[in-house]
């Protein structure tokens, strides 16, 4: 008999179709709180668990005895706790490093819309403002031969020191838990404390992943250590900033500006105050969301589930 298995996520059909060569789907396109009690009911029998950002804890793994392995649909995997899955022998994997290109170029997109104000600019054509010639309170600021610091120097960081290097001519800082000497000889990026990172860097990019040890790593002090010019970047995820820090860093001209992928909230609370600074560029989490990419990640996500489901060990299965 094939194992059930949920996919709790939209994905192409032919991400369905491998898996259905081997499992019985069951299959919610998203999880809220209407399908939530018929989703958990289906879990008490399921054998895997595919999608992304569900939060698997004791207290849902309570409710899924039969369960042998969960296959997040992204690289990020703090939705997880690893030692609970770990204690019942249930495997969990992630999709590393098919998306680095797509979300460094986002990144890009994130450091040029913020430093050349592309958002509010849009707004003010469209808005009927172009008049005359544009006056220098609409002016940006130079990304080419800016400094770069970017805090985790990771598959996706070294994809944003690539771009930056070869195609901006910038310098690249980089803070990592470990030497990186790949970055350094591919992209001239210089090793250094997070103290001087922030203040030497024109633009501070956070790539780390959301663990104890970065929760809050960006907060009040380190706001005061960048230069008042400095421009903030977060892809990561919300909760390694101090939202609180970056609301008023921003409000008081600590800072230049910033370029969100990630909120601590998400949706974000459109009362957010973040949502109303020009300076501010915003995106909703869409640091991945091409449709070559995702589909690319499903299509791992779901080979790590048949083959974990087969007895094999998955390609990219968590430690
Ligand atoms: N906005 C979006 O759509 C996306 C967000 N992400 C987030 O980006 C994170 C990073 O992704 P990858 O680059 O693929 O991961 P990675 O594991 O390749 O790189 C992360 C780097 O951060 C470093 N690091 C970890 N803790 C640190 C600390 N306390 N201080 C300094 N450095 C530290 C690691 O040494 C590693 O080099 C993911 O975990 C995820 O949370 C990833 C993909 C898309
Ligand atoms: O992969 C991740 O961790 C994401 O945040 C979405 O791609």
């Amino acid at each position: 008999m094939k194992p059930k298995i949920i996919v709790y996520k939209k994905v192409d059909k032919k991400v369905l179709e491998l898996i259905e060569d081997t499992c019985k789907v069951v299959y919610f396109e998203k999880l809220d709180s209407q399908n939530f009690p018929v989703f958990l009911e289906e879990l008490k029998d399921a054998e895997g668990l595919i999608g992304s950002g569900l939060k698997v804890d004791h207290e849902l793994l309570d409710q899924a005895p039969q369960l042998k392995i969960v296959c997040n649909i992204s690289v990020g995997y703090d939705n997880l706790d690893l030692t609970a899955l770990a204690e019942r022998r249930i495997m969990a994997t992630n999709t590393p490093d098919v998306l680095n290109d797509t979300v460094a170029d986002t990144i890009m997109g994130l450091i040029l819309s913020t430093a050349r104000r592309i958002p509010e600019l849009d707004q003010w054509v469209k808005t009927g403002q172009w008049e005359s010639g544009l006056g220098e309170k609409w002016f940006g600021v130079d990304v080419h031969h800016k400094v770069l610091g970017i805090i985790g120097m990771g598959g996706i960081g070294s994809d944003v020191a690539k771009r930056a290097h070869y195609g901006f001519d910038m310098e690249i800082l980089y803070h990592n838990r470990s030497r990186n000497e790949a970055a350094e000889q591919k992209y001239g990026a210089t090793y250094c404390s997070l103290e001087e990172l922030l203040k030497k860097s024109d633009f501070v990019c956070l790539m780390t992943p959301l663990t104890p040890q970065t929760v809050n790593l960006i907060g009040k002090r380190e706001f005061e250590l960048m230069k008042e010019s400095a421009i903030f970047i977060n892809a990561s995820r919300g909760k390694t900033v101090d939202e609180e820090a970056l609301i008023h860093a921003l409000k008081t001209g600590q800072i230049y500006g910033a370029g969100l992928d990630v909120f601590v909230q998400e949706p974000v609370n459109m009362d957010n105050p973040l949502l109303s600074m020009n300076n501010v560029v915003t995106l909703p989490h869409i640091g991945s969301a091409t449709y070559e990419t995702r589909f690319k990640m499903a299509m791992i996500a779901a080979t790590n589930l048949v083959t974990g489901l087969k007895g094999d060990v998955p390609p990219n299965l968590l430690k």
